[in-house]
């Protein structure tokens, strides 16, 4: 490449020699440029130390999108669970939902492309004399698999069915991350749920210890759709899927510390799952509070975001100062809001990254006096987060093909 970067206000210019022609002038700041090193070195090292073995992440997945699979015994509530967090189901709805008979696949498209496959509970496909299941199409290119165990039942049976499913798939998937729900939990008194948690969790280790299998990939998590609890549970088994978390939740600390905000949190919109948080002590009230108000605003935009215009209004906000279309207003830096919470005096700001992602964090009381610098650092991180995604994208979402595993292309 015949070009050369130059220090702040960096161009990448033609050197080569020739009648000039005008080229597309590329500005990269230097933050990007180490953006770019850091996840390059990472990548190279990941491939250095496990080989073939690990996938790199950034790799195109030419069959398919990352995929979560929804396991369990009949009833436990696994298309309650797809329901209410990919479609907005009103919980209470969940009631009427009749059992699943085949597999149901859902393709989902926020700010990375995955899968959710729905299995029925009554078909158990390691032990099926009527099918024999093609595991490699099933587990090949899965994410997760959910196991939902229905905590105000008899688990005994799924808990042994998950044991077999976990020694099945150790042998060929070893990598394949197994999250266990541990469902219906509303209801419950916190020691009953914590009994139940301390139960199963034992049965599945000793099971999988006399069996020689130690520290496999196993989670568990306490849920309802009721609450907000299975929100937090998915935010958990999205981020496994997210390239580079880590430096993710560096940047959402960083502007933590430099803004004094007490949380900040990286929202998927539509699903209200977080995909970053900064790095202080997890606080389900706050990821509450600000989960409610992604809903509020949304809800705003329901309603007043989307009435037809005259002419006349629209030339008026695609003028001056913003000068662009309406249609792309809706992502842009701009757009924000705030709210002051009336008991403790604390604001939450919301700001959108793009039209998935939106930046939501409570601030400390007496911030609202500090406003222009915390929305000059916001403006920064909001620019950082957009260079990551673009940045870990993979090569093949970028020409327009599709996202491999673990690739947040926006869109
Ligand atoms: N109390 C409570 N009930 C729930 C919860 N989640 C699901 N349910 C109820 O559990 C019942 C079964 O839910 P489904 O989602 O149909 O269960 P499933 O696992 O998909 O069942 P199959 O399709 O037969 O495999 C429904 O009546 C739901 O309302 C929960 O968190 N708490």
């Amino acid at each position: 490449m015949t070009s050369a970067s130059v220090e702040d206000g960096d161009v990448l210019a033609d050197t080569s020699s020739g009648p000039s022609r005008p080229r597309p002038i590329r500005y990269i700041s230097p933050a990007a440029l180490n953006l770019h090193r850091v996840y390059e070195q990472n990548r190279q090292r990941l491939r250095k130390k496990d080989g073939a073995k690990v996938p790199d992440p950034t790799a195109p997945q030419t069959k398919g999108k990352p995929r979560l699979l929804l396991m369990g015994q009949r009833r436990s509530g696994k298309s309650s669970i797809s329901s209410v967090v990919f479609h907005k189901l009103p919980p209470s709805e969940t009631l009427f939902l009749e059992s699943t008979a085949r597999i149901q696949k859902d393709s989902l498209s926020s700010f990375m492309e995955f899968q959710v496959w729905d299995f029925p509970g009554q078909i158990d496909i390691f032990d099926n004399p009527n099918f024999t299941f093609d595991m490699d199409a099933i587990f090949g290119e899965i994410g997760a698999l959910i196991w939902v165990i229905d905590a105000q039942d008899d688990y005994l049976e799924a808990v042994a069915r998950l044991n077999t499913t976990i020694l099945h798939l150790h042998r060929s998937y070893p990598h394949i991350n197994i999250e266990v729900f541990i469902h219906k939990v509303d209801g419950l008194s916190d020691d009953y749920r914590l009994d139940i948690q301390r139960d199963v969790t034992i049965r599945i280790q000793d099971e999988l210890s006399d069996q020689g299998i130690e520290n496999a990939p196993v989670n568990f998590h306490l849920t309802s759709i009721y609450n907000h609890s299975i929100f937090e549970a998915f935010s958990k088994v999205i981020q496994k899927l997210i390239p580079r978390l880590g430096q993710l939740e560096a940047m959402l600390t960083n502007l933590c510390r430099t803004c004094r905000f007490e949380k900040a949190y990286l929202f998927d919109v539509n699903t209200k799952i977080y995909i970053a948080t900064d790095n202080t002590p997890e606080d389900m009230a706050s990821y509450e509070i600000c989960s409610d108000y992604v809903d509020v605003i949304i809800d705003f935009t329901e309603v007043y975001g989307s009435w037809s215009r005259s002419e006349k209004w629209r030339e008026r906000l695609e003028g001056e100062p913003w000068a662009q279309p309406l249609d792309e207003q809706v992502a842009c830096e701009w757009a924000e809001s705030g709210m002051v919470l009336a008991d403790a005096r604390r604001p939450i700001m919301l700001r959108e990254v793009d039209r998935f992602l939106a930046l939501v964090a409570i601030m400390k009381e007496g911030s609202y006096e500090k406003m222009p610098q915390i929305n000059m650092n916001v403006d920064v991180v909001v620019k950082g987060l957009t260079d990551f995604f673009e940045i870990t994208k993979s090569k093949e979402v970028s020409a327009g093909g599709p996202p491999g595993l673990a690739s947040p292309g926006l869109s």
